[in-house]
């Protein structure tokens, strides 16, 4: 079932200029769908609208079936945002701003619930202001949850964190997931988009460049086999060299371009030295592509 549904959306600021045009994705259920973008391409102006928000100039939003602007009071208890800065008063406790949070929703999951998803129940009693920005940044997570949503916003959600508290979100992103959540993901870690997203989009100036799955997007952009062969030998296919004597083979074939190069070394008996081989990533793909549209 399809939990967001966009279509053809244009959104206009005053004076007239076009944030976003045309913009057209869905998002099933328990789906992560990410918008990524070069600074200003429309990622943040697309989603205050299906926040509900703001009324798109042209085109229609629906939220679990409902228009998220002029039904905000049936869909908004069902969403949770996480914003770039939850800007709560920084002399609460931690466990003060969530109870606070808490008393203006519905039905709003046990406050210790819902820091120890985040790993924060131990920074229960630290004012806002002394907690160090990751963990800000999980007082926020901590917060969109506290509604049990069934449509989560992201927005650059791990900003900040060290490495293990990433790597700790991410898995209870993949866990909400699997709860059937569906999340709107948008940020400018790729690599947190290759990891967690089923599709994506790639906005430019206010338009979807690129959409797709993970794969789809990257398979377009050619695979890379790099190695350092022995000096002077003649390689069997075209190949970069770099000053530090490794070569690299740019192919859209990556399976059968491998074989040749491992027959051809396995009969002339060459070592290929470091070989590395790969898929082209999403930040590589991402950058070609941003290239492209400009
Ligand atoms: N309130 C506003 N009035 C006029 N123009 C705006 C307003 N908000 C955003 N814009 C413009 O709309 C365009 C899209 O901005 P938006 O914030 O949606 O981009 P973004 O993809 O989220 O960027 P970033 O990655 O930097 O957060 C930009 O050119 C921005 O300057």
């Amino acid at each position: 079932m399809t939990a967001i549904e966009v279509r053809g959306l244009t959104r206009r600021y005053s004076g007239g200029f076009e944030a976003v045009r045309g913009v057209s994705f869905d998002v099933e259920r328990g789906e992560m769908f990410a918008l990524l973008g070069t600074n200003g391409a429309g990622k943040t102006s697309t989603v205050e609208v299906v926040e509900g928000l703001s009324r798109p100039a042209e085109g229609s939003v629906r939220v679990l079936g409902h228009d998220p602007f002029a039904e905000r009071k049936v869909v908004r208890p069902r969403m949770g945002v996480m914003l770039q800065e939850g800007g709560f008063p920084p002399d609460l406790t931690v466990s003060e701003a969530a109870r606070m949070w808490a008393g203006t929703l519905t039905s709003p999951r046990p406050v210790d619930e819902a820091l120890s998803l985040v790993d924060l129940a131990h920074r229960a009693s630290v004012r806002v202001k002394q907690l160090s920005g990751g963990e800000r940044r999980r007082l926020d997570l901590a917060l969109a949850l506290l509604g049990k949503p069934e449509v989560l916003f992201l927005d650059e959600p791990t900003t900040g964190l060290d490495p293990e508290s990433r790597r700790n979100t991410w898995e209870l992103i993949r866990a909400l997931l699997r709860e059937g959540v569906t999340v709107l993901l948008t940020t400018h870690y790729l690599e947190e988009a290759q990891a967690l997203a089923d599709r994506l989009a790639i906005m430019h100036r206010g338009r979807i460049v690129a959409q797709g799955t993970v794969s789809e997007v990257v398979d377009a952009y050619p695979s890379r086999i790099s190695f350092v062969p022995p000096p002077g030998i003649a390689l069997p296919v075209v190949a970069d060299a770099e000053s530090s004597g490794r070569v690299t083979v740019r192919t859209n074939e990556l399976q059968s371009t491998l074989h040749e190069l491992l027959v051809w070394a396995q009969h002339n008996n060459v070592e290929l030295s470091g070989l590395d081989a790969r898929s082209a990533s999403l930040e590589e793909a991402f950058l070609a592509i941003a290239e492209e549209a400009a």
